[in-house]
């Protein structure tokens, strides 16, 4: 994060992980009741081709407005959704191609905490048991080939004898592996009965935990320690480090959900997340369903646990102001696409892209000198992803959509133009009301500030609307105000240095 940025071990540029053109398309309306009624299928386009880097040790902002795509592309690259297109790759493997085992250390590797604590958590599980869910499925703790789990030992008190001790192979999911050996203390004592020397062996610290059985060979004793339902007590005894880690407390392990609060269930999601050791986690809108109050000091957990553990983010937020103080680089998407990226500081002081100008401009401003600022409102609805508007997706809405080279028009009545087109293409005008009004007075209404003759063409088109026709009243305006912006999508690769503006005015 941006703050503590220098600190961090990070590996400068290198990217972690790498998006291209991924692409994923919800197919809706392909129920029973659709078919009986005829009605076509038609797929969401909530993520149309997205391409970016997350470096190691970054936070990657991923902002929008609501239903843009952001929750989508996040599920997708971890997979947690089939991508309908385009690559992911984690660490140089592209993640959908992965065998069996590399698809489970990628699971490992990558994690998310989801926005609702109070969805994200199965209330019928104790916390401590959500925590270790992920290294229970994984089969952790795993044993270690390097610890040694055999020894000599001679036993004095009587009994004088050289004794091979061995133990469990997977002893070091049991005690605490140091240096490579597991250590157990082992004592034998000698019995002597009428008919058999008999020994015990017994462990003397997790005793809990082991079980141990010897033999009497024909000179040497042979002690054998074995474990036993073991790997639930060390999970369990993990869940209750990461619960403190998380700022909750280690007894809280064998509660339930609903006795927390909303900052701590998050505070579980995030120890969730940490369980298997991650090197990236997908933060999606961790803090947006917190109180105020709490929201800081969630972000300033994640903040830390980044430095400790040298994670990497990718942070989904529509809440600009979070994303300022969070994150290191900033991807805004629109419409299932990339408008812009780059540094953070850039995005916020210097936007090039007018949705990110947009967008900025929406937040409420904390500071009074920046209150008075004017500010240009972000008009209409997102369009819908089942049929994104051609060339930019931003042009229905754009305050600096491009003219045609030879038109001399202001801005403001070229917008309106654009408007109106979107209107009658839409046949959404009322060819009554147009005739009634006058298509002339109409224009004037509707489109001011236009003059000459492109008012004359909005006319024509009026007319042709007030008759009814849409087509021809479409037609002529295309003919005449058709855009760049909307005939050719602005390119949104990533240029060399990672940044993206993807719009005709920075062509
Ligand atoms: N399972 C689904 N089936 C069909 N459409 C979906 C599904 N999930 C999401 N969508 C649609 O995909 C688009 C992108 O949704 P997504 O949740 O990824 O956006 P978002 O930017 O994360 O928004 P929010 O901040 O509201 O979560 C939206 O139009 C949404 O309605």
């Amino acid at each position: 994060m941006t703050e503590t940025a220098p600190e961090r071990e990070s590996t400068g540029d290198d990217a972690l992980v790498e998006v291209r053109n991924l692409r994923k398309y919800y197919q809706d309306g392909g129920g029973l009741l659709d078919r009986v009624l005829g009605r076509e299928a038609t797929s969401v386009k909530a993520v149309d081709g997205v391409s970016f880097d997350v470096r190691e040790g970054e936070t990657l902002g991923l902002v929008g407005e609501s239903g843009c795509g952001k929750s989508t592309t996040g599920e997708t690259l971890l997979r947690l959704r089939e991508a309908t297109d385009g690559t992911v790759a984690f660490d140089g493997e592209n993640v959908f191609d992965l065998d069996d085992e590399s698809m489970s250390s990628f699971r490992r590797r990558a994690q998310i905490v989801f926005q609702d604590p109070f969805s994200s958590l199965d209330p019928r599980m104790t916390v401590g048991a959500i925590v270790a869910e992920g290294m229970r499925i994984h089969g952790l703790p795993e044993s270690d080939p390097t610890v040694a789990t055999a020894a000599e030992l001679t036993v004095g008190d009587g009994i004088d004898r050289t004794v091979e001790v061995s133990v469990a192979e997977d002893l070091d999911r049991v005690v605490e592996a140091e240096e490579g050996v597991a250590r157990v203390s082992v004592s034998v004592r000698k019995h002597e009965g009428d008919d058999e020397t008999r020994y015990e062996a017994s462990v003397d610290s997790h005793a809990d935990l082991l079980g141990a059985t010897v033999e009497d060979r024909d000179t040497d004793l042979h002690v054998e320690v074995t474990v036993t339902g073991s790997a639930n007590a060390i999970r369990k005894k993990r869940a209750g480090d990461l619960l403190e880690r998380v700022g909750l407390s280690a007894d809280q392990v064998d509660r339930y959900p609903h006795e927390f609060s909303g900052g701590q269930r998050q505070r579980v999601g995030i120890a969730r997340a940490l369980a298997l050791d991650p090197e990236f986690i997908v933060l999606d809108e961790p803090v947006s369903a917190l109180d105020v109050s709490v929201q800081a000091q969630v972000l300033n957990l994640l903040d830390e646990l980044q430095d400790e553990f040298g994670l990497t983010y990718l942070f989904i937020a529509h809440d600009l102001s979070v994303v300022r103080h969070i994150c290191d680089r900033v991807a805004v998407m629109y419409l299932g696409r990339v408008a812009e990226l780059g540094p953070t500081d850039e995005i916020f002081e210097n936007p090039d892209h007018p949705y990110t100008e947009a967008l900025l401009e929406s937040v409420p401003r904390a500071e009074v000198a920046e209150q008075g600022r004017r500010v240009a409102t972000l008009a209409g609805d997102v369009p819908s992803p089942r049929n994104p508007p051609s060339g930019c997706r931003f042009r229905t809405r754009c305050p600096k959509v491009i003219p045609p080279d030879d038109i001399e028009i202001e801005q403001d009545a070229f917008r309106a133009v654009m408007n109106l087109r979107e209107e009658i293409e839409a046949e959404n005008l009322d060819p009554d009301e147009v005739r009634t009004a006058d298509p002339a007075a109409y224009r004037k209404e509707e489109v001011p500030g236009i003059a000459g003759e492109n008012a004359g063409i909005v006319d024509e088109a009026l007319e042709a609307v007030a008759d009814g026709d849409f087509d021809t009243a479409a037609e002529t305006l295309r003919d005449r105000f058709e855009t760049v912006c909307e005939t050719t999508p602005p390119d949104d690769s990533p240029g060399g240095d990672g940044t993206v503006v993807a719009c005709h005015l920075h062509d």
